[in-house]
């Protein structure tokens, strides 16, 4: 069976003094549970302390973002190896915030995705259609391809310990939810996407994260499809209680 994976990210959200206020009041209140992970995708500076702050604990700690390359003349730009260095476990890519405002495309996502397995980071990999390609019924084609780009020239192995997060871009940040039987209907299908580009055994293990205005009261009835495996958070996952309450849901 596959755990749950419940991801809080906080995006360009919390100064320092609240990230590890927040920390400290939930790394001794995560379950000790194998089903659930639960993991914060924090702000780039606030990564090393938090690391130090959640080592040895069932917290983990994401980078919401990274570059390809492994150094170089990229002013501004964080690398994967500085992210393995912190002790980062986990990176968000492809997010659709990055994708609309910071250029992000399929092939950098799965540049990324190639990275982050060299240097031991499990990628988060984000894919979601606009409420455009949905009313135009693009939604599962753009979704597919996104899914195929992001994880092409992948190992077996890689492509089962690649977190898939579906977020419909119409769904983020708006209070609307896709309802329970669409989102999973979406999910089986890009795990079906992930069989027919490797092997059943392989999409079976795959997790699926759905993503858009997930909240403690609409969790239970996403986590309780066949498809969907846990929930990228983002403004629910800012309060500690809140975000302990979705992680909470993922024992259940
Ligand atoms: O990464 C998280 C998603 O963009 C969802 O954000 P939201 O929960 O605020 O809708």
């Amino acid at each position: 069976m596959r755990k749950k994976v419940i991801a809080g990210n906080w995006k360009m959200n919390k100064v320092l003094s609240e990230a590890t206020a927040f920390v400290d009041d939930v790394v001794g209140k995560v379950p000790n549970s194998d089903q659930v992970e639960a993991i914060v995708c924090a702000p780039f500076p606030y990564l090393s302390s938090l690391v130090e702050k959640t080592n040895g604990t069932k917290l983990r700690v994401a980078a919401q973002n990274m570059h390809f390359e492994e150094n170089g003349a990229f002013t501004g730009e964080v690398s994967p190896a500085m992210l393995q260095d912190l002790g980062v476990t986990h990176v968000v890519l492809g997010h659709s915030e990055r994708r609309e405002y910071f250029a992000e495309t399929d092939e950098t996502v799965n540049k990324k995705t190639h990275a982050a397995f060299k240097h031991d980071l499990t990628p988060i990999v984000c894919v979601g259609e606009t409420l455009e390609q949905r009313e135009a019924n693009q939604t599962m084609d753009h979704v597919a391809t996104q899914v195929k780009k992001a994880l092409e020239g992948l190992s077996d192995e890689q492509v089962a310990n690649t977190i898939i997060a579906y977020e419909p871009i119409w769904a983020i940040g708006t209070g609307k939810t896709a309802s329970s039987e669409d989102a999973n209907e979406v999910c089986a299908q890009i795990r079906q996407v992930i069989k027919e580009v490797t092997t059943e055994d392989t999409a079976e293990k795959v997790v699926i994260q759905y993503g858009g205005s997930v909240k403690p009261s609409n969790i239970d009835e996403l986590l309780a499809t066949s498809d969907i495996d846990g929930a990228l958070v983002g403004g629910a996952s800012l309060e500690a209680e809140s975000f302990l309450q979705l992680v909470e849901a993922g024992t259940k």
